[in-house]
């Protein structure tokens, strides 16, 4: 009879084995990672090397003598081949200016003693969609900073789905917009749709909006880059948090510091929302940035029976404020009319989440 190792003993072998796996594939690991630093260093901007890993899937099937069949060695192959592009990778990344790995600490704005950020309690950023008229801007104003709210928003250019839509009131919207909220002792944020207004938004407004639709053109954001003006910059419609996190980076690295990060709801198959609110992509930029994170609740929704639970919800995640629509006349509005809030509206949202916008956020 031929002597049969017990399953324990065959156990204690695999685990044996395992072992002797992990610290090759570390030692791997290790390599790999060298190759990543050097390709970075070379201004190599893309790791992945198709050719390489295919000359080595051929050795590996050359080599194979089973019992596995070269298909099943050559799938483990390319999964060592995807973590260590990974790795190469996410070291990358830690080079990134917005990265907490290279700023461990908050970044922390402080717009003209209004502070966003950090320890300080969640701001709200609200106005209208497009600013309209001088009554319209003037009631809200009032009606804002009588309530606590410190920065204003409005938008002069308006990036409308239809060209035939309202498309804002340009330089005279500006000009109102920034003369109502000083009288009001507020901030004024507002869209910058073109690069050649870069230089004239930037004159009126506080802080620079780059909006959801722009927020992959880069020659823009080069451009908010170079100027000296705070700038919330909008998640895009269908933007992954990394594709957000680099958008971010352009502004960084042209030496502008002072971003804000701002989720607004992303595309989905979801039809019952306008958008779908991603309180994971804030949690995340949160977690992975140094930089201040608001939420605009108003398009995450689309509607307004959803409001006060969004914002809730992004408090608890960590929100450093949120964004929110508000019109004297939301009916009459010339756009978004669907989704402001007027001021009765206003009140019951602020009460709802007044407990927790005295405290910063903490998670
Ligand atoms: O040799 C390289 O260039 C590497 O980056 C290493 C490696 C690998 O794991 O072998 C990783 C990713 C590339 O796609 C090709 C190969």
């Amino acid at each position: 009879m031929t002597h049969q190792r017990s399953i324990e003993d065959l156990r204690a072998e695999v685990d044996q084995i395992n072992r002797d796996l992990l610290t090759l594939l570390s030692k791997r690991g290790e390599v790999v990672a060298q190759i990543g630093h050097a390709k970075t260093q070379e201004g190599r901007p893309n790791h992945y090397d198709p050719a390489r890993e295919d000359k080595q899937l051929k050795e590996i099937e050359s080599l194979n003598q089973g019992p596995f069949t070269s298909a099943a060695v050559k799938a483990i192959f390319k999964e060592i081949f995807k973590a260590s592009l990974d790795l190469e990778e996410s070291n990358d990344k830690k080079q990134l200016l917005v990265s907490r790995k290279v700023k461990s600490e908050d970044t922390v704005l402080d717009i003209d003693g209004v502070r966003i950020g950090g320890d300080a309690p969640p701001i709200i950023v609200a106005g209208p969609c497009s600013i309209e008229s001088e009554e319209q801007m003037e009631q809200t104003a009032a009606f804002l900073a009588a309530k606590g709210v410190k920065i204003l928003r409005g938008g002069a250019y308006k990036p409308r789905t239809s060209p035939y839509g309202f498309q804002g009131m340009g330089v005279d919207g500006l000009i109102l917009g920034s003369r109502v909220a000083k009288e009001h002792g507020m901030l004024f944020v507002t869209e910058v749709m073109d690069t050649r207004d870069v230089e004239i938004v930037a004159e009126h407004a506080d802080i620079l909006q780059v909006g959801a639709r722009n927020m992959h053109n880069f020659a823009l954001l080069r451009e908010v880059g170079r100027s000296r003006r705070p700038v919330l910059l909008k998640r895009g419609l269908s933007a992954t948090i990394e594709e957000w996190l680099y958008a971010a980076e352009y502004i960084l690295s042209e030496g502008n510091n002072e971003v804000i990060l701002c989720e607004r709801g992303i595309r989905t198959y979801e039809k019952w929302t306008r958008n779908t609110l991603d309180l994971s992509a804030v949690a995340l930029a949160k977690q992975e940035t140094h930089l201040p994170v608001i939420v605009d609740v108003t398009h995450a929704a689309g509607r307004r029976d959803l409001l006060i639970p969004l914002a809730k919800a992004a408090l608890a995640v960590g929100a450093d404020g949120i964004h929110v629509e508000v019109h004297p006349s939301p009916a009459t509005a010339l756009s978004d009319n669907e989704q402001q809030l007027d001021f009765a509206g206003y009140d019951k949202f602020s009460e709802s989440l007044s407990s927790l916008l005295r405290q910063p956020a903490r998670v």
